[in-house]
């Protein structure tokens, strides 16, 4: 059976999700979507704001999702996949999950990505974060909850463009268009109309299978280093490609993803990435992760294009390029002069070094 994708809206207090939710709930291609709202506070409202339209959409009561308790989404994916299995409910063939306002969707996408159960069935898919054009430059500047929203976002979503005074509505946009793009290069930049079509048309992203690479990584984007350049993350939130054109030992990138995980943490606000291994460079790997967690790397059948470098695309909170690079130059060497070493002792055949 093919697996679920699930697309995640995320967004920052007040700033549309519910709103572009119904919006796409409306197309027609959607009417077998599953939603979970995943509400903030003991009373949620956004459940009985999201309209259930003709009883296809199924609805997880009393906010069953809560951002602190990765185990509960778990369970609530577990649950919906085994009541469809009963026909106890629609046969959906997508999950959206709405966010609530504060939560950092990290660890939802951590979940999909790690725990075993959800990855047999579900595909996780896309981030679409909202940003409200009147507010979301002070939101930026003030909280960390919707910098990492933003980060980890394939598609943003500009809201309440309506709501800007005529005569400034352009320059604000441009400017908050500059903003968003020093923080995330690579998502699409559009309105609720743009994000749903690509909601409802792109086939899912599913890197495993190297379909449509190019749209997930979308690492030209960010060639050149860019920087969040207002408010308190002026300068702390980067976004960059890493690029090598030499194939990188296996194991050397098993100790830098396992480095990174270790010593960036929760400052890794994003990466992905295509990597040229040299025990096999025809079959490239994925990678992808989300502050402390790092999704398993995934060995492709072939290059998915033309272009066989290893690129990988990091958005960071106060990690520069260059930390990043010394690490994995660290771990080549390390990896060089362990193989070395085995080698002069009579372990290894020459070739392998
Ligand atoms: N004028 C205008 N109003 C909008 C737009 N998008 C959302 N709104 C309004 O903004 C308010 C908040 O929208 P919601 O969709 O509930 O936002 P939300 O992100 O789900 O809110 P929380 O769940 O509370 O975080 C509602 O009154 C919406 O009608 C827009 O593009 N233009």
């Amino acid at each position: 059976m093919s697996r679920i994708p699930v697309s995640i809206v995320s967004g920052f207090l007040g700033s549309g999700k519910t709103t572009l939710l119904n919006r796409l709930l409306r197309q027609p291609g959607m009417s077998d979507t599953a939603v979970i709202v995943n509400e903030f506070g003991e009373i949620g409202l956004d459940h009985e704001l999201v309209e259930a339209g003709d009883g296809s959409v199924v609805l997880l009561p009393n906010g069953c999702v809560c951002c602190a308790v990765r185990g509960s989404f778990v369970q609530a994916l577990d649950d919906l996949h085994q009541r469809r299995a009963r026909g106890a409910v629609t046969r959906f063939a997508r999950v959206v999950v709405e966010t609530s306002g504060l939560a950092d969707p990290g660890p939802l996408i951590q979940a999909l990505l790690a725990e075993p159960s959800l990855r047999a069935r579900y595909l996780f898919d896309t981030v679409t974060a909202t940003v409200d054009a009147v507010h979301g430059a002070a939101t930026l500047d003030t909280h960390l909850e919707a910098v990492r929203q933003l980060a980890v976002a394939d598609h943003i979503v500009l809201t309440k463009q309506d709501m800007l005074p005529e005569d400034t509505a352009e320059a604000t946009v441009a400017e908050l268009t500059r903003m968003l793009r020093q923080v995330n290069p690579g998502a699409t930049l559009g309105t609720a109309s743009a994000a749903i079509d690509a909601l409802v048309c792109a086939a899912p992203f599913d890197p495993e299978q190297g379909v449509e690479l190019g749209r997930w990584l979308r690492d030209t984007a960010y060639r050149g280093r860019q920087e969040c350049r207002h408010g308190r993350y002026r300068g702390r939130v980067r976004s960059f490609c890493v690029v090598r054109e030499e194939a990188i030992d296996e194991g050397a990138l098993e100790l830098f993803l396992s480095g990174l995980c270790k010593h960036l943490g929760a400052r890794l606000l994003r990466l992905k990435g295509i990597v040229r291994v040299a025990q096999r460079p025809d079959r490239p790997v994925v990678v992808q992760g989300v502050q402390t967690l790092l999704h398993e790397p995934v060995r492709l059948a072939r290059w998915p294009g033309p272009e066989r470098r290893t690129r990988l695309v990091f958005i960071t909170l106060d990690i520069e390029q260059d930390e990043i690079e010394d690490m994995l130059g660290l771990m080549e060497r390390m990896q060089a002069r362990a193989l070395l070493a085995r080698m002069r002792a009579g372990g290894l055949p020459a070739a392998a070094a």
